[in-house]
């Protein structure tokens, strides 16, 4: 059987979920891994019955207002019935967010999502990757975490692009990045990091 990872996220105006969508092809492009795309604005049994089966849960949200949307926070107050039972305890985790604004408080809503996981009794993956672009002077603007966070994977969409257009690829290729890193260690937990190694 493939080691699940589910991607449980929310998006407005799909920039999140084009972030969501290269988040899974990152983690469903390590061998043995299956991704499944969850949204959470629908909270149906399908929903809680694939977060269940999977061992890794990366949530993604838009930032608003400076943290996690009302749509994703439903979502995250649903879970409570999970948490009683500790349903998500010892599966992985990790997060990753849009927003307009170049910051635009994204760090807030990764620290959040990070909250949410550790309350579930889940093991945080981080980003894993040096901060790209402005970092040095010799920085390109389509470096992989051209925009430095490492809590998780972190993109910005002019709030006048279409889902089309943004968010760029530097930032769409750092949310596969984070896809595959989960499922790496979703992979390792598994098999132990032996498995595969020359
Ligand atoms: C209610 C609301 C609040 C927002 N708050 C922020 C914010 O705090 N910081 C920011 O940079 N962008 C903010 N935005 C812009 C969204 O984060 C941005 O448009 C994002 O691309 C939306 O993602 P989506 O297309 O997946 O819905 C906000 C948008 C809305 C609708």
């Amino acid at each position: 059987m493939s080691t699940r990872v589910a991607i449980a996220y929310h998006s407005g105006y799909g920039h999140t979920a084009r972030q969501a969508q290269a988040v899974a092809s990152g983690a469903a492009s390590v061998p043995g891994v299956s991704a499944a795309l969850c949204d959470v604005a629908v909270l149906d049994a399908p929903l809680w019955e694939t977060l269940a089966d999977a061992e890794a849960i990366i949530f993604g949200t838009p930032t608003h207002m400076g943290s996690q949307s009302a749509v994703f926070q439903a979502f995250a107050e649903a879970s409570g019935p999970v948490w009683a039972r500790q349903g998500w305890r010892d599966k992985l985790a990790a997060g990753f967010t849009t927003s307009a604004g170049v910051s635009g408080d994204k760090l807030n809503t990764l620290s959040s999502l990070a909250v949410f996981a550790a309350q579930h009794g889940m093991h945080w993956v981080s980003l894993g990757l040096a901060p790209g672009w402005l970092y040095s002077s010799t920085g390109d603007v389509e470096d992989l975490n051209r925009l430095g966070g490492f809590l998780g994977a972190m993109a910005q969409a002019p709030s006048d692009a279409g889902p089309a257009e943004a968010p760029a690829g530097a930032d769409l290729r750092t949310a596969e990045h984070l896809g595959r890193r989960v499922a790496q260690v979703a992979v390792q937990l598994r098999h132990g990091r032996l498995v595969g190694a020359a």
